[in-house]
């Protein structure tokens, strides 16, 4: 019988395998940050031991770093002792690290696909839920806890219980104005925020092969928030091109051998999976969430639902409790929410792609008055590319804080935060109550929505712009 795209991976890095115990797995790619390693970092220390496979180890500050002012002393206490001990760690160690300030530096997950780490058919291993978001190259990529990563810097190796299967495939194409923000918040919907447990997804099907490597890191970012172990995506000529010329993608004759294995890694005709969902792309339209997980979402054209609708009585306590936090009413048109913030960045949408989608409806426009909008490039890389082509300019002009690289208001670790109260749309991945900032409410949003949203001041799509006001000075 043929294997899956995540079988093959798996099976090309097994390294011990015995009856009745999870299979021990090589990792080519290490990343690290500065939340989940310190205490991995104490434990070599305790034992003895370095790390092993320093040349596939790399670090990088994302969750505390600042976005203003990075050239001044961290002024948060706490944020400035996680940040110096992965400094510390990483200089004790020997580990490349790209700091704060370097051109390199930016969310993890952002930084190794960038530099062409991140590549078809690899194991990938991170301290952070979304690393799942490396799966859109066609490798396995999965978050660990501290103690895991403490394994894996010492061995190089993770053991593993063989995770099972689902296909996710999206028939068609994604109707114009529907993006892969939206498709990922209507799957997540469909198969709720446990859905995926126990699984690694596969997104497969014609709406998936027309993607974009950016977009395609959206949809398997947020793999994590429907439970699943890992999401992936088959590579083809969209990955290789993405690939060709990084820094560390392969070169010459390694390129050619390297493409000529990827290309083998697709799931057999004949393969089976252990489960799969069937989406219909055209059936898609712009999609937010209005409750405090990634499944409690709608389109953006429907009504905040009435918890007496669910018959599960669980899911009926989730979304009372949900809309109580939120402060919003069953039935309110979800385009009737007004928001004070607009967060666009993160692991999620944090991409020059995502930039220029939002930059696109900001041109001309304005930010409405009294929303604060954030746009935070996903690295500092992906800041000096949105500078060359002049986007920082049309956010200021339209009124946004154009700020430095890292995660900032995706969660409330760094000074960018929500005031209690305060209601944001934003293009990260969880709105867990307090999540970006104590007694903050969150929606999540594309790009595109994050943008229209801006310039109204309530959720709103792009096509609502075209009644807008006529943008000012244009
Ligand atoms: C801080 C880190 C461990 C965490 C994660 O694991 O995902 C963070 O990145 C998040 O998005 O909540
Ligand atoms: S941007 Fe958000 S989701 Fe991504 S790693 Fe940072 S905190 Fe986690």
């Amino acid at each position: 019988m043929g294997r899956t795209l995540a079988e093959k991976v798996w099976d090309d890095h097994v390294v011990r395998r015995a009856e009745g115990e999870p299979d021990l797995l090589f990792i080519d790619l290490h990343l690290l940050h500065e939340v989940t390693s310190p205490q991995a970092f104490d434990g070599l220390r305790k034992s003895g031991r370095k790390v092993r496979r320093l040349d596939l180890t790399i670090a990088t500050e994302d969750h505390n770093t600042p976005t203003l002012d990075i050239d001044k002393p961290i002024a948060d206490p706490v944020s400035r002792v996680q940040l110096e001990t992965l400094r510390k760690n990483a200089a004790e160690f020997g580990v490349r690290l790209h700091p704060l300030g370097d051109v390199e530096q930016g969310v993890v997950h952002v930084v190794g696909p960038q530099l062409g780490l991140t590549q078809p058919g690899m194991t990938v291993v991170c301290g952070d839920s979304h690393t799942s978001t490396h799966g859109a190259f066609g490798g396995l990529a999965f978050g660990i806890g501290t103690s895991q990563v403490e394994h894996v810097l010492a061995t190089q190796t993770l053991p593993m219980a063989r995770p099972k299967t689902m296909a996710i495939t999206v028939n068609g194409e994604l109707p114009d104005g529907v993006t892969a923000k939206d498709l990922i918040l209507a799957i997540i919907a469909r198969i709720g925020t446990g859905g995926g447990q126990g699984y690694v997804l596969e997104y497969r099907g014609p709406a998936i092969e027309k993607l974009s490597m950016e977009a395609r890191m959206t949809i398997c970012n947020m793999s994590i928030e429907a439970g699943a172990r890992a999401g992936m995506i088959a590579p083809d000529q969209t990955t290789f091109d993405y690939l060709e010329g990084r820094p560390h993608a392969p070169k010459g004759e390694d390129w050619d051998a390297a493409v000529a294995y990827w290309k083998t890694l697709r799931t057999d005709d004949d393969a089976e999976f252990d489960a799969e969902v069937v989406i219909e792309a055209a059936e898609l339209s712009p999609f937010v969430t209005w409750g405090t997980n990634p499944g409690q979402g709608a389109p953006l054209s429907a009504d905040v639902p009435d918890p007496a609708s669910y018959e599960d009585a669980s899911e009926r306590l989730a979304a009372e409790k949900a809309l109580e936090y939120m402060g919003l009413e069953a039935g309110q048109p979800l385009r009737s929410i007004k928001v004070d913030t607009v967060f666009v960045g993160s692991c999620t949408n944090g991409r020059i792609e995502d930039l220029r989608a939002a930059a696109d409806l900001l041109k001309g426009r304005k930010v409405a008055d009294g929303v604060r909008m954030l746009v935070v490039p996903g690295s500092a890389r992906v800041g000096l590319q949105a500078v060359s082509e002049g986007l920082d300019v049309v956010f200021k002009e339209a009124g946004a804080e154009w700020r430095h690289a890292g995660c900032s208001m995706c969660l409330g670790m760094n000074p960018d935060q929500l005031a209690p109260g305060e209601r944001s749309a934003s293009t990260s991945n969880r709105n867990f109550e307090g999540r970006q900032g104590k007694g903050g409410r969150t929606h999540l949003v594309s790009p595109q929505v994050a943008a229209a949203t801006a310039v109204l001041g309530h959720l709103a799509s792009p096509a609502d712009l075209s009644d807008a006001p006529a943008p000012a000075g244009v």
